[in-house]
């Protein structure tokens, strides 16, 4: 996190409460957080967690039931005009005026913001060329893809040089290629010294970029931290996917029972379907020096085992699927290296004539964070 050099922070928000009208449960229920200035901060949280509720009454759209606001060390309530002139925001739907041209989009609102000509000219040129809508910006709004319209949006949102950016959902249904270039972008922020403070359903992307983020469930906040020490709390636990296809006459269910009793296993699941074999897939056989054929237990060489489970991620096909059969991903959790759970899963496979198609060890991630704190059950 950028220091703040004794600064006051750009955003405080005190016991924040937000009731909508004739709802009987609070969207934002005594929320409290301070975002340093120059800082990315991620605001993550299930659908309705009240991430949107809380831009919106920051940015001085919606006004709080109870608490206290602060942007730029303005009052958001007492003085949202001041308030206004130091922020920025970026709302979830497109908000463009579609009578105007791009360029006179930018223009028009660094106008309202009281820039003068010269000025708001040369900025929407820069800004134009940043978010590469240059060759674009005498065109039509209704010609422009979701992604040039969002990158538009943004442009818009920094005409005026604000102190702090809010962003909701900034990349959400973007391709990859306007995703990309607007993380970029936001990044460059952070060397400008903006303050941005963003929603995202995208925990990779908000893993890499936001300096510390706040995870919010029920309008409350339930963790907030550097996403690097989120998941370092979740240190030894590493995650073993299996793919298998049990013995014609075994349980799923029964397989799964067995492997969850393993020693340093916390917790076995079922996940949904079996990946397509293949992809980026490392060959077990010749890592391990192992011969072909299904059925790995025991005797499998403990040395190899531990290499593989060292990798820091690793796909192995060890046998080849056998038609017909149903094959089924098992997700265990471990509390352990997986090296020491490997051997003895391999000898329950290989005791119940189960084949093994697919190892997979992954690391724990910010979405790992994230579902274990707020659950898996879709909102
Ligand atoms: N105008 C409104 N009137 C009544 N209830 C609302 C209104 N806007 C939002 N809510 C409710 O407030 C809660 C918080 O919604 P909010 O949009 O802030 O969540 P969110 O975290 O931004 O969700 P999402 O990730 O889906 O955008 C939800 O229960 C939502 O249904």
């Amino acid at each position: 996190m950028p220091s703040s050099g004794g600064s006051p922070p750009a955003v405080e928000v005190t016991d924040l409460v937000k009731r909508y009208p004739a709802s009987t449960t609070a969207a934002v229920d005594g929320l409290s957080f301070t975002v340093a200035p120059g800082e990315i901060f991620g605001l993550l949280g299930p659908n309705g967690a009240g991430k949107s509720t809380t831009i919106g009454i920051l940015t001085t759209r919606l006004r709080a039931s109870a608490g206290r606001a602060l942007v730029g060390g303005v009052d958001v309530v007492g003085d949202p005009v001041a308030a206004r002139a130091q922020l920025a925001v970026v709302p979830q739907h497109n908000n463009l005026d579609r009578s105007l041209t791009p360029r006179q989009n930018l223009v028009y609102h660094a106008a309202y913001h009281g820039v003068g000509r010269a000025v708001r000219n040369a900025r929407a040129d820069a800004l134009l060329d940043r978010f590469g809508l240059t060759d674009r910006a005498d065109k039509r709004i209704e010609a422009y893809s979701g992604g040039m319209a969002q990158r538009l949006m943004i442009a818009r949102a920094l005409i005026h040089e604000p102190a702090v950016l809010f962003l909701d959902e900034p990349t959400n249904g973007l391709d990859p290629q306007s995703r990309r270039l607007i993380w970029s972008r936001i990044r460059e922020l952070r060397g400008r010294g903006v303050t941005v403070v963003l929603t995202t359903h995208q925990m990779n992307a908000a893993a890499a970029l936001v300096d510390r983020v706040g995870i919010v469930e029920h309008g409350r906040l339930l963790t907030l931290d550097k996403p690097g020490n989120l998941v370092r709390g979740l240190a030894g636990r590493s995650i073993l996917d299996l793919t298998v296809t049990p013995a014609a006459l075994d349980e799923p269910d029964e397989l799964l029972r067995a492997l969850s009793e393993v020693s340093g296993v916390r917790k076995g699941e079922r996940l949904a379907a079996a990946p397509p074999p293949g992809a980026g897939a490392a060959n077990l056989r010749s890592g391990l020096g192992l011969g072909g054929g299904a059925g790995f237990g025991a005797g499998a060489p403990a040395a190899a085992l531990a290499a593989l489970a060292r990798r820091e991620r690793a796909v192995a096909t060890l046998a080849p699927d056998p038609g017909g059969r149903q094959r089924v991903r098992i997700r265990l959790h471990l509390a352990t290296d997986p090296a020491t759970v490997l051997g003895p899963a391999l000898t329950i496979l290989t005791t119940r004539s189960a084949t093994l198609t697919d190892v997979h060890i992954a690391e724990p991630s910010l979405e790992d964070v994230f579902i274990g704190l707020t659950g898996r059950d879709p909102r």
